[in-house]
């Protein structure tokens, strides 16, 4: 297999790993020593320029900003920054999650590979590429960049090797304590230091009455206030709202030398306790006085915007901006208070998040930073609920902070109560008015308050037109609906403040003026061109089926990958290749299924309860049958080689993280109870590498139309087109639907062997014929066919030995008079061969 895909072209061959998130099979993790700890080794030769592994992580990009000043790639604590397409993005593999490519070490003298990035779905990724031939049993390296890491340096190098000797003695745990203690001397970039913020603070001793005892606190702690004056910061002016002061929180003072303070309260306070515990100029200790520091300052913050009186304490050092609640958010994680506009770039290397993210728990973890938001408290459960499901990014971190976007969610939420499923829709409703206001970010505007204000108007055109593709040569979209539906939003949270009773007049005059506004010039502006946008796509659309041709191409894409991730599975245990074969089986059981949407959503249980006995229907499938919205049975086919993949997916699910309570089949190996895959989105990703000539058609809507339009083709009657359409779910009477019940069985067998010859490229044979005329074996002819030529290959090679019984099996099938009709007979009498028996096969199927 790999074999193949060698000789595909590097790119795309990283395209199908990135895709599939696999890593290669003969790439490994080994255990260097105490200093390098892991990195990943090959047992297979790779030739110059072949992918050889994707760094994946978790990726944070902003698309508008541009970076401030020029600078090249740099990997700091498994984050690694990068330009593209002229902004700034970070890739954070801090997760152990058993992908390789975040363990491949630094070398900057002879790496035998280079980071490229790949674009996927509008995406960069990073990937590996060799540089050279790199032979068995050989590390994988390459340069991280032109940062002084402190393992480059001779000093350090002598240092590791003479310590090299305990080796194996320590965790194996990645940790960089020994290069952040190292690396804290020579100014490195550790996340601590980066984030941190140069406190200032110029009148020593003003607060303090108590002078702690040096031995207790270090001479570091004790002068770390003073240390920071010495930043060049403070030698600029100050916005009168800066304040120098870090707060206490436990008594809530305001102090230049909080640490000093601190110990004043050491005797009621277990946290400050511990700190003292620890060694004096220790990291950690460092770490934890940071962490007390944030937590007074967070305390003070919530207290100012409460009251709406004081002033406001962040990290940094406001320049320009001014420093008020509109500009400025507290960090998710460490909740240190940073400008708006640089937040997503701290909150993708906190050091506190990376200490979280090993935490357990997604959702957990998601509570308790929306426990902190200013609203929380009055989010009614339903809400609190929504908003946990969000996905936690800066998207959701917006929405979070917004007050009128969060009394619209309330709005919606409290008017369609009975109704969770429309949870999911507003869901995606307040995430797009998310995004827009981080566009609305980048025009100084930082909520929807300021955005609704009718000074703002022009700025809010042009942020909806950006974020809905907006051509202005063209005067053309490429999302036009997107714009049509950010306008809706806009007027539905403008009649939000309109209606609320805690709006003050002049918000609600300007509300007003802004929707007038609205109603004047938007047409104009925006929604014009945005529906001539939507009508020139749809006339121009070539076509809205996909050809059969792409359909076969498709479909043998998925076989192959399903191979490749059968055979890791069978190798190696991890979530990654879990993910990878689940991904992939799923999107076939889609094709297979023809999109039904249930098919996400078929539970454990009724995969195992499945019915043996309607493998008579055909040999081709088996049915699992599953609740529909509207109560009734919905027939879900699968061949044995699903079954087969499903099995092992069933039997690795522990061991790849899924979690034990999760009830779906397609369940995701996240830990989590209740995620699972779509099969939509698994189509989307494996449609758009297969070569087709129209991907974009490889979705389960167009699936449907395809089947309807190419049955056309077959002369089959009304009554019988009729029982397409229901099995394919297009009927105007669906309660009657008689495809979900199992009286179907009969046609549902012919219909799904139809499909399936479609598949297996073998339609043109019945083209022509009604379904009653309609006689399609039990083995396909393709199948005998490959069989066939099978034979004819081994007959030339002279050397199978297998010939024999593989002829015998073609005369049996080719010779058996109807199997076909066998099987119909036997589904009539409802009754099984004389010659089969029930014997246990495993727990799960009984
Ligand atoms: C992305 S991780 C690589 C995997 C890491 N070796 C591990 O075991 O988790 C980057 C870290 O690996 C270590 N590292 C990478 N290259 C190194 C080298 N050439 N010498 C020593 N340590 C190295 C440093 O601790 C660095 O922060």
């Amino acid at each position: 297999m790999e074999k193949q895909k060698s000789q595909l072209a590097p790119e795309q061959d990283a395209l199908e790993h990135i895709v599939a998130c696999r890593d290669k099979p003969f790439l490994e993790e080994r255990f260097i020593d105490s200093f390098k700890e892991r990195g990943v080794f090959t047992h297979e030769t790779i030739k110059p320029s072949m992918f050889v592994v994707e760094y994946r992580g978790k990726i944070f990009g902003h698309k508008n900003t541009r970076p401030r000043r020029k600078c090249g790639d740099t990997l700091t604590n498994y984050v690694y920054e990068f330009s593209w397409k002229g902004a700034r993005w970070c890739i954070d593999a801090s997760k152990e999650d058993k992908t390789l490519g975040r363990l491949v070490n630094d070398d900057h003298i002879n790496p035998n590979c280079e980071m490229k990035r790949i674009e996927y779905e509008g995406t960069p990724h990073l990937c590996l590429f060799a540089v050279r031939e790199i032979y068995p049993g050989e590390e994988i390296t390459y340069n991280y960049g032109d940062s002084s890491y402190p393992w480059r340096s001779k000093a350090f190098c002598e240092g590791s090797s003479a310590s090299n000797t305990d080796l194996h003695t320590t965790s194996s745990t990645p940790t960089n304590k020994k290069f952040e203690e190292a690396s804290s001397n020579e100014g490195s970039c550790s996340d601590d230091d980066d984030d941190e913020l140069p406190d200032s603070g110029s009148n020593s001793g003003s607060d303090g009455d108590y002078k702690p005892d040096e031995k207790v606190l270090g001479s570091d702690e004790e002068s770390s206030d003073d240390d920071n004056l010495a930043n060049e910061d403070t030698e600029k002016p100050e916005p009168s709202s800066y304040s120098r002061r870090n707060y206490c929180y436990v008594c809530g003072k305001g102090m230049t030398k909080i640490a000093r303070h601190l110990f004043i309260h050491a005797d009621e306070e277990p946290d400050i306790t511990k700190v003292l515990a620890l060694p004096k100029k220790s990291k950690e200790r460092k770490r934890l006085l940071n962490d007390l520091r944030n937590r007074g300052n967070y305390k003070h913050n919530q207290e100012v915007l409460r009251t709406n009186s004081g002033d406001l304490k962040p990290k940094r050092h406001p320049k320009n901006s001014s420093l008020n609640g509109k500009t400025y958010v507290h960090c998710l994680h460490c909740k240190g208070m940073f400008c708006r506009k640089e937040i997503w770039r701290h909150m993708a290397r906190c050091p506190k998040k990376n200490a979280d993210s090993a935490k357990p728990g997604k959702a957990r973890e998601s509570e308790s930073d929306l426990s902190e938001s200013l609203w929380y408290e009055k989010y009614p459960s339903e809400m609190q609920k929504m908003l946990l499901k969000m996905k936690q990014d800066e998207i959701a971190f917006a929405v979070n902070n917004d007050h009128l976007l969060i009394q619209w969610a309330q709005y919606l939420v409290g008017k369609y109560a009975d109704n969770r499923k429309m949870h999911q829709y507003f869901s995606k409703k307040l995430r797009q008015m998310g995004r827009l206001l981080l566009t609305l970010y980048e025009k100084s505007i930082f909520s929807f308050e300021d955005a609704l204000k009718p000074q703002n108007f022009y700025k809010v055109v042009e942020a909806v037109r950006h974020n809905a593709g907006f051509d202005e040569k063209k005067k053309s979209y490429k999302n036009p609906s997107i714009a049509l539906k950010l306008v809706q939003s806009l007027k539905q949270i403008a009649n939000v403040v309109l209606k609320g009773s805690d709006n003050g007049e002049e918000m609600v005059r300007s509300t007003k003026k802004f929707l007038t506004m609205c109603a004047e010039e938007w047409c104009d502006l925006v929604s014009h061109n945005a529906h001539t946008s939507k009508y020139k796509r749809q006339i121009n659309r070539p076509s809205t089926i996909p050809f059969t041709h792409d359909v076969q191409a498709f479909y043998k894409h998925l076989e192959t990958i399903s191979a490749s991730a059968t055979e890791t599975m069978k190798k190696y245990e991890s979530p990654q290749v879990y993910n990878a074969l689940c991904r992939v089986t799923l999107a076939q059981v889609s094709v297979l299924n023809k999109g039904t949407p249930e098919v996400s959503k078929v539970t454990l249980k009724s995969f195992q309860e499945r019915e043996e006995t309607t493998q008579v229907l055909s040999k081709h499938f088996i049915r699992i049958n599953i609740p529909s919205k509207t109560g009734q049975n919905v027939a879900v086919l699968l061949t044995s080689e699903l079954v087969n993949a499903i099995t092992l997916l069933v039997s690795k699910r522990k061991s790849c993280g899924v979690h034990k309570d999760n009830l779906f089949l397609f369940a995701k190996p996240d830990g989590s109870a209740s995620s699972f895959y779509y099969g939509g989105g698994c189509l989307k990703s494996f449609s758009n590498l297969c070569h087709a000539k129209n991907p974009e058609y490889l979705r389960s809507t167009y699936f449907q139309k395809h089947i309807t339009r190419v049955f056309q083709i077959l002369n089959l009657e009304n009554d019988e087109l009729d029982h397409l359409s229901k099995l394919l779910g297009l009927t105007i009477r669906t309660e009657r639907d008689y495809y979900r019940l199992p009286e179907a069985a009969e046609e549902l067998a012919k219909i799904a062997k139809l499909l399936l010859a479609m598949e297996k490229g073998s339609f043109e044979r019945v083209k022509g014929n009604s379904l009653d005329e309609i006689e399609i074996e039990d083995q396909l002819e393709p199948d005998v066919e490959q069989v066939y030529s099978k034979y004819c290959d081994a007959e030339e090679d002279k050397e199978s030995d297998a010939l024999p019984q593989q002829s015998d099996d073609v005369d049996q099938q080719v010779s058996h008079p109807d199997p076909e009709q066998d099987a119909l007979e036997h589904i009539k009498a409802s009754k099984d061969k004389a010659f089969l028996e029930g014997i246990c096969i495993d727990p799960f199927k009984g």
